[in-house]
Parts: structure tokens; sequence; C-alpha cells
């Protein structure tokens, strides 16, 4: 259904150049199983066959195969984070075999929340996206600058360095399992989402510098969303962008009528000319 390493992300409709991806990031949410399966229950109830996209959801590991089992083939399921070890002395680690053992194909890396709390670096983030390629998962790799970085115009130099490092000896053809999310650190739980003109403009910059590293065919394959507080009040407008292929929510996503709002958005996209 929407698995990237089987088949390039393009839809047969002509309003988008890749198929919209909307996803969702529950981060350390809910507290019990029993509120993730009625969370994940009222998120699959809301997918209907005319909902517009590929529909993702990154859950706590200890949730994964149940959200799974809710998930059906409405949407993917996928882990928050990847330990990127095989196996051995790594406690609390979670490896990608493990997940994929369980059927789960999809896993985030690089969310700005463990590059600061869990001081996860580039080059660690590098080996997560490594280690789930080779374990024939997808990979959602986030990048985004913070608000110092924003006001002092890095935008384009934090965006470069994190795209760089974080797919370090990824190959083109790999890059079909690789999708990126640009999430403007000052967004992020803030309230304060990008406008639609300021990520579409990082958005464009970023699609330039996968056409730098791999060609413009990848760059025009690969799905870019964007994630800092999107709500179902700001969804359609950043949809409209031809650059933005989809969202990563993460506070909407534990409300199931937003997220299910922003599942189901509306788009006035201009008809892709690819
Ligand atoms: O970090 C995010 C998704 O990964 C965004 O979180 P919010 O939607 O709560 O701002």
């Amino acid at each position: 259904f929407v698995s990237q390493s089987k088949s390039a992300p393009r839809l047969e409709s002509s309003l988008f150049a890749r198929k919209p991806f909307i996803t969702g990031n529950w981060k350390l949410n809910p507290s019990t199983k029993d509120e993730a399966v009625a969370l994940a229950t009222g998120i699959a109830d809301s997918v209907t066959a005319d909902s517009p996209g590929d529909i993702g959801l990154f859950v706590p590991s200890p949730y994964l195969e149940t959200v799974q089992k809710i998930a059906g083939d409405k949407f993917v399921v996928g882990a928050e984070c990847v330990t990127p070890e095989t196996a051995g002395a790594f406690t609390g680690g979670v490896s990608p075999s493990m997940i994929k053992s369980m059927g789960i194909e999809w896993a985030l890396a690089g969310h700005s929340e463990r590059r600061t709390i869990n001081k996860e670096s580039d080059d660690y983030i590098n080996s997560q996206c490594k280690m789930l390629i080779e374990s024939d998962m997808n990979v959602v790799l986030c990048i985004g600058e913070t608000l110092e970085e924003f006001e002092k115009g890095l935008v384009d130099a934090v965006c470069e360095v994190q795209l760089k490092k974080g797919l370090a000896g990824v190959s083109s053809e790999e890059m079909k399992q690789v999708t990126i999310a640009y999430e403007p650190v000052w967004a992020i739980g803030t309230g304060k989402v990008a406008t639609p003109e300021i990520a579409q403009d990082v958005h464009s910059i970023c699609r330039g510098i996968l056409g730098e590293m791999y060609g413009e065919q990848v760059a025009e394959d690969t799905r870019i969303l964007y994630g800092g507080s999107v709500s179902p009040d700001s969804v359609d407008g950043l949809m409209e962008k031809p650059d933005i292929d989809g969202t990563l929510v993460g506070g909407a996503s534990l409300d199931a009528t937003s997220f299910g709002r922003i599942i189901n958005f509306v788009t006035k996209k201009e008809p892709a000319t690819v």
C-alpha cells in the first residue's frame, strides 16, 4: 500500500506530483495502552476511500503491534526512533530488526527532540537511516533549524548540513525508502506554524539540495513533509504548496477528530506539470 521500498511514490492523479503522506507522531503519548487503542481506533475510523493521501502513525514502541493491528491497511505504523545496532549491550535499545520482525516497516530518524534531549548527532542519525534502509525499511528523516538559526538566516545552511550528513552513503536507489520531514524547531509544539510561504521556500531549497545530491529525478520523487504546529486550520494552506507533500503532526495527532480532519485535507493545488 504505502511501502516506498517497493514502488516509487507517484500518484495516478494529475493533482499531485507525489502522493501526499499525512503522518502523526505521538511522542510520549498516550499514557496507557487502553488510551492508545481508543485513539488509534478513532484515527482508523476517519480514514476513508476518499482520503487523499497515504497515512502513517509513529507511535511509542510498546504500542507498535497493537496499533498495527488496528491500522490494518488504512495506515502504516512506524517507530519514533531506533537504536542503530543489530544486537548487544545497549540497554533500552530497540533495533530495526526487532521492529521489522514485528511487521513494522517505518521509523523516524533525527527528530529535533531526539537531537536535543538524547544528544543524537548527525552521524548517529546517519547510522539509523542506513541501518533502516539495509533492513529493507523506510525512514522519515527529520531536519530543521532552531529559532536562533532562523533569525540568523541559517535555514538553508542547517538543512543542507542535516540532509547531507543524515543521508551520507545512501544511494539514489535507496532514496525510494526515504521521506524527508522539515520541522522548524521554533514551530514544534509552540502553536507557531510556519506560513505556507516560508515552508514552501524551505521545501523547495531542500528539493534543490536533493537534486544536487541525487539528480533531478530523485529530487522530484522524494516526498518532503512539513511538521510544526500543524492543525486542522493550517493543513489546507500548507498542502496547496507545490513542494509540500504531507505533514508530520504532533499534538493534533493525539485527537482523532483533529487528526481525522488533517488526514482528509482539502487542497486546491494546481495540477502537477511533471
Ligand atoms: O514534532 C512534531 C512532529 O514530529 C510537531 O509537533 P506539533 O505538531 O505538536 O508541533
